[in-house]
């Protein structure tokens, strides 16, 4: 049984690469940790209710949302915010994108139970009962949107709520029933940066602001399609309809990774282009329009290898390397446009 067959067994490829390499993890880790080689803690055996309260909200999600937000709010501010704001800002964005993420794992909670990667959350694996879990997505959407409409006005908050009903109503029903639901997924995970971007100033009609919701929406294709990969099995068992359940030969979810490499590294550009116009420093902008191309390089590259050879090696590389473009992109644009 060669290298791709043991990772292609029905064994969730984390727990199976995790016993190879000896690290014999009682519980499956997170997936980011795992193809990060980052040691995250391993969750405890019997984990206390805060744990399970902040597992609910899928939280390292939440914390790359946050990067996006501050990033966000410091380019429509020029540079950094009051500290209070951006830590009101934080705390607002950072309970609604909460109440998302417990509100989709509430919609899901019997699905979840047929998947090896979900099953053990607090809702499948009874270690919360549904009332209260809707009583904290509720408490955590209602007091993060108050915080953001009392503390930044309309728009943010009116820009939370849109993401929230998107990705809770429309894009989970979708994930059983069409693959398009990919596209509506990036396009709830990109319009957070609008949260931060009119917060600090942004008007919702500026193209920086719609070329951040661009970046971020291309970003998510590589991003989910290595995820879609590695889960495959599971998806296609659980009854969800993803690109590589639609496609098992992973050609599609190789097309679209490349398309989202390209127009990320496009957008990223461009992010960088629009200050210098018409009488921002030439040098400034070739140089951050080259680091924006040299941070999303890696991306590229791992999405056309793994076009070309579509096995969970190439999909661990592609993601490992989704998951810290992002932020490196996000820090050059950033720079930038401060500068
Ligand atoms: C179409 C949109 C997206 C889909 C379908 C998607 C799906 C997923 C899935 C299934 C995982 C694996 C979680 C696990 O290990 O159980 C994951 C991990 C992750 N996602 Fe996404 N995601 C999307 C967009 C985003 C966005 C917008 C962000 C933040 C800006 C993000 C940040 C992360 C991070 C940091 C991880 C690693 C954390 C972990 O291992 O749990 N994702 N994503
Ligand atoms: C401010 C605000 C409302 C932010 C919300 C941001 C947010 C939660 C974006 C979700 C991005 C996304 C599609 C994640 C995958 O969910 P999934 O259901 O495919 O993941 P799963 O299979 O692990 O449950």
């Amino acid at each position: 049984m060669n290298e791709d067959q043991r990772l292609d067994s029905h064994r969730d490829p984390r727990q199976a690469l995790a016993k190879e390499a000896g690290q014999g993890r009682g519980e499956a880790e997170s997936l980011a940790s795992d193809t990060l080689g980052v040691k995250s803690e391993v969750a405890p055996h019997r984990p206390r209710i805060h744990t399970d309260l902040i597992q609910l909200t899928k939280p390292r999600i939440v914390t790359m949302i946050l990067v996006t937000t501050v990033a966000s709010a410091m380019i429509a501010a020029g540079g950094w915010i009051a500290t209070l704001d951006m830590l009101w800002l934080l705390l607002g964005t950072g309970m609604v994108a909460g109440s998302a993420g417990a509100a989709n794992q509430v919609w899901e909670r019997k699905i979840d139970c047929n998947m090896t990667r979900t099953a053990t959350r607090p809702l499948p694996a009874e270690r919360i009962s549904l009332a209260p879990a809707i009583v904290y997505t509720a408490a955590l959407g209602i007091i993060g949107t108050t915080i953001l409409y009392a503390m930044f006005g309309i728009a943010p908050a009116a820009a939370g709520l849109a993401t929230w009903l998107l990705y809770v109503l429309i894009y989970t029903p979708m994930k059983t029933r069409t693959s398009w639901n990919t596209t509506v997924g990036a396009i709830a995970g990109a319009l957070p940066v609008l949260i931060g971007y009119t917060a600090a100033g942004g008007g919702t009609s500026d193209w920086t602001g719609w070329l951040l919701v661009a970046v971020l929406a291309a970003w998510q294709y590589p991003h989910f399609m290595a995820i879609a990969w590695l889960y495959r099995r599971q998806y296609a068992e659980a009854g969800f309809c993803m690109s590589t359940t639609v496609d098992p030969s992973g050609r599609s979810a190789g097309a679209q990774s490349i398309a989202g490499s390209i127009a990320i590294l496009g957008c990223s550009v461009a992010l960088c282009v629009i200050p210098g116009i018409p009488d921002g420093s030439i040098l400034v902008t070739v140089i951050a329009s080259i680091g924006a191309i040299a941070a999303c390089y890696p991306m590229l590259l791992a999405s056309f290898r793994f076009s070309a050879q579509p096995d969970d090696i190439m999909a661990r590389k592609l993601l490992r390397s989704s998951l810290l473009v992002l932020p490196a992109v996000l820090a050059i644009v950033t720079v930038r446009t401060v500068l």
